[in-house]
């Protein structure tokens, strides 16, 4: 299985509610829609790590303290394709900036375009937006690459423990 990440920012938008930084993917899988900063692990890397360099290299922007909110597994044809371990924080450094795979913006968290993103992000994201934890399990069909296939079903545990180890 692929071993990714994804980081999710939040700062408060001053109106008592939160704003979340997205990226556009510009190139790669899911390109077009809308995620979080995020990506591959790198061979000896924490899924931590790989999560705060993903994001200085998508955004530049220097992420710390982040909270492990969720661990989703994707299914390709009854085959795991892709272990994903999700973040969020509200601790970093610099602005976001666009780079050659990802237009970043901030979004408040009640305006996340779910429609322009992977069809299963509405089941979990706004839960791990609003401090939940989530453990997922997302079956997909109809043959690579992945975000081409067609989402069936899922299962997911809310309030997971997941330990802070990595
Ligand atoms: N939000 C969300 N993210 C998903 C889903 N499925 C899935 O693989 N991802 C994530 C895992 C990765 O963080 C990201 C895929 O990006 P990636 O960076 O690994 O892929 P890429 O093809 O651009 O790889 P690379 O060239 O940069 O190495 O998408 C999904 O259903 N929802």
């Amino acid at each position: 299985m692929i071993e990714t990440t994804l980081c999710f920012p939040l700062r408060d938008d001053g109106d008592d509610a939160d704003d979340v930084l997205l990226i556009e993917k510009r190139r790669g899988l899911g390109e077009g829609w809308y995620n979080g900063p995020g990506g591959k692990l790198e061979s000896g890397e924490t899924p931590r790590d790989c999560a705060v360099r993903e994001t200085r290299e998508e955004v530049g922007l220097d992420v710390r303290d982040l909270e492990k909110a969720g661990e989703l597994t994707f299914l390709l044809d009854g085959e795991g394709h892709t272990f994903c371990h999700v973040y969020r924080t509200r601790s970093f450094e610099g602005e976001p900036t666009s780079s050659e795979e990802a237009h970043p913006e901030w979004v408040p968290v009640d305006d996340v375009p779910y429609d322009r993103m992977w069809d299963d992000d509405h089941l979990w994201l706004p839960g791990v937006l609003a401090g939940n934890t989530v453990a997922g399990e997302f079956r997909f069909e109809g043959g690579k690459p992945l975000d081409e296939a067609a989402f069936v079903d899922h299962d997911l545990e809310w309030g997971v423990s997941l330990g802070n180890e990595n």
